[in-house]
């Protein structure tokens, strides 16, 4: 018998003036890790809903589960088929505990309407034993930690009331995880493969594919580039596979220019404290990179959003050569200079109705505003050089936002960011979700910024971007400043450390944080 679990024969998407998938080929076995790359808009993501049912493809695509066909745009068929997806934003409810979250979908037992508690509740703790990762299943999905809430939805996605699970998809399963829990996902992860599950696993992360997948599929511009085994692959060739050309790797040092001692602030705060931050002093100076490093909780995205007036907060603030002030808002800080861009998972990222021309045209750039007008012919011929800048694709300003894949929306959020000739520009993890590709132009062009004397924030999750972006690190453990690493002591190890200074990190999770990357 044949070991093929699924088998996806010329399967193609068109969409309204955009075709998105041509003719891919996919064999996945019973019982390994399979990861899916490609660059933003390869059509990874268009891929999946169409094994999930969500997309109808073009006639003529096939799709086989163990032999059988199955009718591709019927999501029940799906279902029915075997086939699971635990989508990057989990879909949990945060109010209820595992056991709910999973009868909202699987469905509760009981007979005549009536629930029989003891009997879901002893199939959840089932399905998490299942997944391995112990749970307390009435604890609200809003207070696990990130990895147990990983957990619950690839419990959730395990249940076999409606037909045995055989092909887990996982998409960006570590987006939304600190370091220190990633480990445990990819623990999680091989101990379902060891139960014999198939698993599709789609990432911008290279190390982490190498580290977890058996094998590999590159799509490029919606075609199957071939599958490969993972055994002896490195990550320089597998960047190159996905690009189409080498990728070097970024250098860090080159960058880095210290900041005199005496050079005077171009944004100083002081005492900025929100529900999450308290009394967090700052300041960045001409020409810097200024970095923030936390996990998940420990005030990072707050402190982004506060700086920008976003979100509410008490601070002093001050401007080069403007008097301080004590509260911003929005208006006031883009008044000033300050320019905020968002993860494009975040609702104020971007308008979704508008045009990418339109996105980028919000941050009213001088060059596309006429006698306070903003003239849509310039608004469009900006968007293109910046459409090329980033390698937005499709290569269309008139292209709803909505539309874009999710690395090239962000893209789009960087470029609105820049276009303003910002004096600040401060960003919350900035490479959410982009290829390795993009990863590097956001790097090069944080640089170049700072090169010309602006200076940037980049707050992050992500130590690859502190460590690729930024001249001085500062470590928010709990709401505040624990520590703050300068020049070459800017490094993974160091940042680490750093974040493990104050007890709220577990010591578990310390170790996990070591033997990670
Ligand atoms: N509903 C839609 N209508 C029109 N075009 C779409 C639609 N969904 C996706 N596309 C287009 O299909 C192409 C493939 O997008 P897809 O989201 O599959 O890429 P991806 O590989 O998942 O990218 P990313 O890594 O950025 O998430 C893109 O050009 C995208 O703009």
């Amino acid at each position: 018998m044949s070991d093929v679990r699924l088998r996806l024969s010329g399967v193609s998407k068109t969409f309204p003036a955009q075709r998105a998938l041509s003719g891919v080929d996919l064999e996945v076995r019973a019982g390994e890790v399979h990861a899916l790359v490609g660059e933003n808009g390869s059509g990874k993501s268009t891929l999946i809903k169409v094994l999930s049912g969500f997309h109808r493809p073009d006639p003529g695509s096939r799709v086989e589960v163990d032999g059988v066909g199955l009718d591709p745009g019927n999501p029940a068929g799906s279902l029915a088929a075997g086939l699971r997806f635990v989508h990057q934003d989990l879909g949990l409810v945060d109010e209820l505990g595992a056991a709910e979250n999973v009868g909202l979908t699987a469905g509760f037992a009981g007979k005549l309407g009536r629930i029989a508690w003891r009997a879901h509740r002893e199939r959840v703790r089932h399905l998490m034993a299942r997944v391995g990762v112990e749970v307390d299943i009435d604890r609200p999905a809003g207070r696990l930690a990130a990895v147990e809430r990983s957990a619950v939805a690839i419990a959730r996605a395990l249940d076999d009331t409606h037909g045995v699970p055989k092909v887990l998809v996982l998409d960006e399963p570590t987006a939304a995880l600190p370091p220190a829990e990633v480990d445990r996902l990819m623990q999680v992860i091989a101990d379902l493969r060891e139960r014999g599950v198939s698993i599709i696993y789609v990432s911008h992360r290279l190390g982490e594919v190498l580290g977890i997948a058996d094998r590999l599929t590159v799509l490029r511009d919606g075609r199957s580039l071939g599958t490969y085994d993972t055994e002896g692959m490195d990550e320089a060739a597998l960047a190159e596979l996905i690009v189409g050309r080498p990728v070097a790797e970024i250098g860090r040092r080159a960058h880095l220019r210290p900041v005199p001692d005496a050079a005077s602030p171009v944004l100083t705060v002081a005492d900025l404290t929100t529900d999450l931050l308290r009394r967090v002093d700052l300041s960045v100076h001409e020409g810097e990179v200024l970095g923030i490093a936390g996990i998940a909780g420990s005030g990072r995205e707050e402190l982004a959003s506060a700086l920008a007036g976003a979100l509410p907060a008490q601070l002093r603030l001050t401007m080069a050569g403007a008097p301080s002030e004590t509260v911003v808002s929005v208006r006031q800080a883009r008044g000033r200079g300050i320019a905020l861009v968002l993860p494009n998972s975040h609702p104020a990222a971007a308008v979704g109705e508008q045009t990418v021309a339109e996105n980028i045209g919000l941050a009213r750039p001088a060059a596309v505003v006429r006698r306070g007008w903003i003239s849509r012919r310039r608004e469009r011929d900006v968007a293109r050089e910046w459409i090329e800048r980033l390698d937005v694709a499709p290569s269309d300003p008139d292209r709803a936002y909505s539309l874009l894949s999710g690395g090239n929306k962000q893209k789009v959020a960087l470029a609105r960011g820049l276009i303003g000739a910002p004096k600040v520009l401060v960003l919350d993890d900035p490479t959410s979700g982009v290829d390795i590709g993009a990863r590097q132009s956001i790097y090069r062009l944080v640089r170049d910024l700072a090169a010309t004397g602006t200076p940037s924030i980049v707050c992050s999750a992500d130590l690859d971007d502190l460590v690729g972006m930024a001249d001085r690190v500062l470590v928010l453990v709990d709401g505040q400043v624990v520590d703050e690493l300068v020049g070459d002591a800017v490094t993974e190890a160091g940042l680490l450390a750093a974040m493990a200074r104050r007890r709220s990190v577990p010591d578990a999770a310390l170790a996990q944080m070591g033997g990670q990357r």
